[in-house]
């Protein structure tokens, strides 16, 4: 409809309403695990018309108005003070409502034309699309589809098989994947040998992730495959330097993840030259590290036991499955969960 309008005008002032709580409830009914701030639907608004000068963006606060239609003579109020305040003098309202038309002439004093009102062009609804967004993913605009994409990070020790395992996931998810940005800072930054990594790395090398994160995220289609967490980072500052890194710290508390999966360290350890935790005691003590944290920072997540890749593979998708279908509920009780209470 933006478009529509957009080709008949010179200037289209587009309105972000917002009412806390009627928001909250939406959020509440719907199968989203977040809820957008006010501040998201700008920054979706803004990102996507910023190339077309003649579309300008506000928002109008409708807290404390009865809910629509109860409260037209109100919000009309708050909207001829939005159009006065902004020096905008409409010549039209656009719509798809045939019914606020009257509405809108009476309160307003302008005319209303009305797009699509079949819905024929744009067949959806932003309730359907709170219900399922996996479902209507394409209809989820470029810029707001990044919230919707669910961040499955997978962990575990050294050979693992945990860069395997995302690479044939992000594969048959038809999605993207965040490599372990550790080791390509080893390389780019260190000659390829994590002898020379110092505590002052950690921060970097967390930061260095996010981005490849957000990287993945941006171009996922509805799930993200990350290798590896904050928390391995962590770990591996506690193992190579004895303490804890407040940087790494403030990413595992402020970017969670929506699935952790913690491979078991049961695979044959192999020797990539990067590596320098190869005996069974140190794999042991590192999964423990792992869990550990995880436990100290309340992060719940699923560990797979089988040392066998097949297994571990098929029960990945299980669980990524399970994650993207919509019903909020069946998210939340995860059988199989291993929680860090145990
Ligand atoms: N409290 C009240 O009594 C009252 C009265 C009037 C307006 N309002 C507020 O004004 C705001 C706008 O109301 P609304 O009902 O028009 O809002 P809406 O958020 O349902 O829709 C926004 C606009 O997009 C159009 N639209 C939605 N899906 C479309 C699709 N698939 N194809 C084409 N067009 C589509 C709608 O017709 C509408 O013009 C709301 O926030 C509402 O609360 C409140």
């Amino acid at each position: 409809m933006i478009q529509r309008a957009a080709s008949q005008v010179d200037e289209l002032h587009v309105i972000l309403c917002h009412d806390a709580s009627r928001d909250f409830d939406l959020f509440q009914k719907s199968s989203m695990t977040k809820q957008p701030t006010v501040e998201d639907r700008w920054r979706w608004l803004l990102q996507t018309f910023k190339y077309q000068d003649n579309i300008k963006i506000h928002d109008l606060s409708e807290d404390g108005i009865p809910p629509y239609p109860d409260g037209w003579d109100e919000w009309a109020i708050r909207a001829k003070k939005l159009l006065a305040d902004n020096h905008i003098q409409a010549n039209a309202i656009y719509s798809s409502e045939p019914k606020d038309a009257i509405r809108y002439q009476e309160l307003l004093g302008v005319d209303t034309i009305v797009i699509d009102a079949e819905r024929s062009f744009m067949n959806i609804s932003a309730t359907q699309i709170r219900q399922e967004p996996f479902h209507y993913w394409d209809y989820i605009p470029t810029e707001v589809k990044p919230f919707f994409v669910r961040k499955v990070a997978i962990l575990g020790g050294e050979s693992s098989g945990k860069s395997t395992l995302v690479n044939k996931l992000a594969n048959t998810f038809n999605t993207t994947s965040a490599w372990e940005y550790g080791r390509d800072y080893v390389f780019s930054h260190l000659g390829g040998n994590e002898k020379a990594l110092q505590f002052s790395d950690y921060d970097k090398i967390s930061l260095g992730q996010a981005q490849y994160i957000d990287f993945a995220v941006k171009y996922a289609n509805k799930v993200a495959f990350i290798d590896t967490d904050y928390v391995t980072t962590q770990a591996f500052c506690m193992t190579y330097e004895g303490q804890k890194h407040p940087f790494v710290q403030a990413m595992i508390e402020t970017q969670p993840f929506d699935l952790v999966i913690l491979l078991e360290n049961n695979t044959p350890w192999v020797n990539d030259g990067l590596r320098h935790l190869g005996t069974k005691e140190k794999r042991k003590d590192f999964q423990e590290l792992l869990k550990q944290l995880m436990y100290e920072n309340n992060i719940p997540y699923v560990a797979i036991t089988s040392g066998n890749y097949e297994e571990r593979y098929l029960e990945s998708i299980r669980l990524v499955e399970q994650l993207l279908n919509d019903k909020k509920e069946q998210n939340n009780e995860n059988s199989n969960y291993e929680n860090w209470s145990k």
